[in-house]
């Protein structure tokens, strides 16, 4: 269980939802305006602890979610795929589900306000300390809202770096019935990665907190150098 302090800003005093959603649409102007968002005090846990976030980065089908079973087994993580709370989200009745569908059709971006309220809401309501937020932020209004409304940064990156052709390849044969796995959405989604996610990518790695995965070769192979990253901070994982 997770405990703001009582300064702690929520989503309910940040403007409005029509704010975000503009932001969404004005690449341009967002810094400025979320720039101006009040910061707030870390999350802390009820118990006292800090969280230790893991952002899972990569294009899609670069095998991000694949590798995160595998860190949950070896290493206890908590696993919070934005894509899938998006799409338990759209099924679920919510307002938000049919502006979900489409923009996932698309292979566009959700409004930060939705996601970030997800993903907190999941972190809230765990006993874990150590996450995996897999595929966040997709962008730097993603990244931005995150940090200010968390109160927190990501402690490393994981950057799933895989060639555009394996990616696609692997996408088109995941066959799980996902709307946005066939070839228009995936370009479309590329294009997205290029342009909105990798400046996210370049902004972690001057802070120095991106760990660059070679994504290709066998899952087993992969997580062997995914694995000593884990390794090399199991010390600040079991901080208390
Ligand atoms: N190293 C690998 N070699 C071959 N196939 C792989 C490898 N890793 C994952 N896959 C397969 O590729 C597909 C995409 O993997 P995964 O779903 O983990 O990617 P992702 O980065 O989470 O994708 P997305 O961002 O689209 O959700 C899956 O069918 C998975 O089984
Ligand atoms: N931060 C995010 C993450 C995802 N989306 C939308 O969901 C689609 C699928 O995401 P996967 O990580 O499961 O591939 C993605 O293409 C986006 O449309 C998002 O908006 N914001």
């Amino acid at each position: 269980m997770w405990r703001r302090r009582p300064t702690a800003t929520s989503f309910s005093s940040l403007k409005s939802s029509l704010f975000f959603t503009r932001l969404h649409f004005q690449q341009a102007s967002q810094h400025s305006a979320i720039s101006r968002l009040p910061s707030v005090p870390p999350l802390q846990q009820k118990d006292g602890r800090c969280p230790f976030i893991t952002f899972v980065l990569g294009g899609p089908g670069s095998g991000k979610g694949t590798q995160c079973t595998k860190i949950v087994e070896t290493f206890g993580f908590k696993h919070l795929s934005a894509g899938d709370l998006l799409r338990r989200e759209m099924v679920s009745n919510s307002a938000y589900g049919s502006m979900i569908l489409n923009t996932i059709k698309e292979g566009r971006i959700v409004p930060s306000e939705v996601t970030v309220k997800l993903i907190l809401r999941e972190m809230e309501s765990s006993d874990n300390h150590k996450f995996l937020i897999d595929g966040f932020p997709r962008c730097e209004e993603n990244r931005i809202a995150f940090e200010k409304v968390a109160g927190a940064e990501p402690d490393i990156v994981l950057f799933f770096d895989c060639p555009e052709d394996e990616m696609v390849k692997r996408v088109l044969s995941r066959n799980q019935g996902r709307i946005d796995d066939n070839i228009d959405t995936i370009k479309k989604r590329l294009k997205v990665f290029e342009a909105l996610n990798l400046p996210v990518i370049d902004y972690y790695e001057k802070k120095g907190k991106v760990h660059r995965i070679k994504a290709v070769g066998t899952v087993d192979e992969i997580f062997e150098q995914v694995r000593p990253v884990f390794k090399a901070c199991e010390k600040t994982l079991n901080r208390s």
